[in-house]
């Protein structure tokens, strides 16, 4: 009966929050059932083994603090309690959660995530109108006096915060907090893995996606469009980037924004990675609020370098339409328009993307983080810190 249940539970994974909003419910749920039924049976190993498996399905969403590649039932049960309800939100990322290694596998994920974005989002024009305050008057007749991809946005934020998202330490809203509702289910207790801080680069996020990504991601299907549009007829400022595919064209922003979003907001526990593993370094520079001292001690090079090698070496993969019989010399646009097969998507653009801005914001994040790491110690506890006795 037991491993029954166990089954039961295994195949709800949420390891993609974009594709698994509505199964969080189910998910913890499942879980509050499973501890409950561990905890009735006393069997310590199954618990284990089920922990483990359960850092293994959920990476998104809860987080362990007893890394299961490490911890011996007898750890686990010493220092955790297992049957505490809390262990539904200990699983957030597995093994540790502050080793750069494991952080930076995130961000590798990531990268598929937003190229693959960026792929879908190329396959419409630029649409500026969507980016435009107060460009719809159908928005405004509802009362909204944003962009129309701001109302995208906050509706899509609206639904997800209600099912907690925003309450996890690496997931943040574009829309401002207080215009969104309270999650419906209760809040998870999230392990203090993150410094408190209130740091939020999404405005940033969002204005250069719009004004620098988009229209250089969305150049090929721009002009491809303009020559579709003569070729019916269709002359001067209507022939231009406007493909109608407002709703299109938004979704796809969302999804590549939440993604920067989370990446650049990564760079709190690379930070709090770095500072910890080397309090000593770090406290003179924050003391004296050197944010250039900072920046030097969180940069490193050769691992900006790989990254952006890994990453053309990623996008000229994935963008060449492949078939069976060999490449075709023509692929259908988003309005049925043909456009040359050069690959899905402009590769220098999605590299200038992260070598000009995902980078450069993430160690911003990075150095905003550093800066408020000491807020509120005395140096009593700083002077613990900077000797490493916590
Ligand atoms: O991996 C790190 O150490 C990071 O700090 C992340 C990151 C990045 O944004 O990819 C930022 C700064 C470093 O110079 C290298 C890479």
């Amino acid at each position: 009966m037991f491993s029954q249940e166990v089954e039961d539970f295994m195949p709800t994974t949420i390891s993609n929050y974009e594709s698994a909003a509505c199964t969080l419910g189910s998910y913890t749920n499942g879980n509050i059932r499973l501890f409950e039924l561990i905890a009735n049976s006393g069997e310590a190993r199954e618990a284990l083994a089920i922990n483990s498996a359960l850092s293994e399905t959920s990476t998104e969403y809860t987080r362990s603090s007893t890394p299961a590649t490490t911890t011996s039932s007898t750890t686990l049960f010493k220092s955790s309690n297992l049957f505490d309800l809390d262990i539904m939100s200990q699983n957030f990322m597995t093994g540790d959660p502050l080793s750069l290694d494991s952080i930076r596998s995130v961000l590798g994920r990531l990268e598929d995530t937003i190229i693959f974005g960026l792929i879908e989002r190329a396959q419409f024009a630029h649409n500026p109108r969507i980016y435009q305050r107060g460009a719809f008057k159908e928005l405004e007749q509802l009362g909204f006096s944003g962009s129309w991809l701001e109302w995208f946005l906050k509706e899509t934020e609206i639904f997800h915060a209600k099912a907690r998202r925003y309450t996890s330490p690496d997931q943040y809203p574009f829309t401002p907090a207080s215009e969104l509702p309270k999650p419906v289910l209760p809040p998870l207790h999230f392990p203090d893995i993150l410094f408190p801080n209130d740091i939020n680069a999404n405005k940033s996020i969002l204005s250069f996606y719009t004004r620098a990504i988009v229209p250089r991601i969305t150049r090929r299907a721009t002009l491809a469009l303009a020559a579709h549009k003569r070729q019916n007829g269709i002359y001067g400022d209507g022939e231009f980037e406007d493909d109608g595919n407002y709703g299109s064209a938004a979704t796809i922003d969302v999804e590549v924004l939440q993604a920067i979003s989370k990446r650049v907001h990564y760079g709190k526990f690379v930070s709090e990675s770095k500072f910890i593993s080397n309090p000593a370094a770090f406290i003179p520079h924050i003391q004296s609020r050197d944010r250039e001292a900072l920046e030097a001690l969180i940069t490193k090079p050769e691992v900006e370098r790989k990254l952006l090698v890994r990453l053309q070496k990623k996008v000229d993969t994935y963008s060449p339409d492949i078939t069976a019989d060999g490449d075709s010399p023509t692929v259908n646009g988003a309005n049925g328009y043909k456009k040359p097969n050069g690959g899905k998507i402009d590769t220098d653009g999605v590299v200038e993307l992260y070598e000009s801005y995902i980078i450069p914001l993430t160690k911003e994040v990075e150095v905003d983080y550093l800066l408020r790491r000491l807020d509120g110690m005395d140096e009593e506890m700083i002077e613990r810190l900077r000797n490493k006795d916590f």
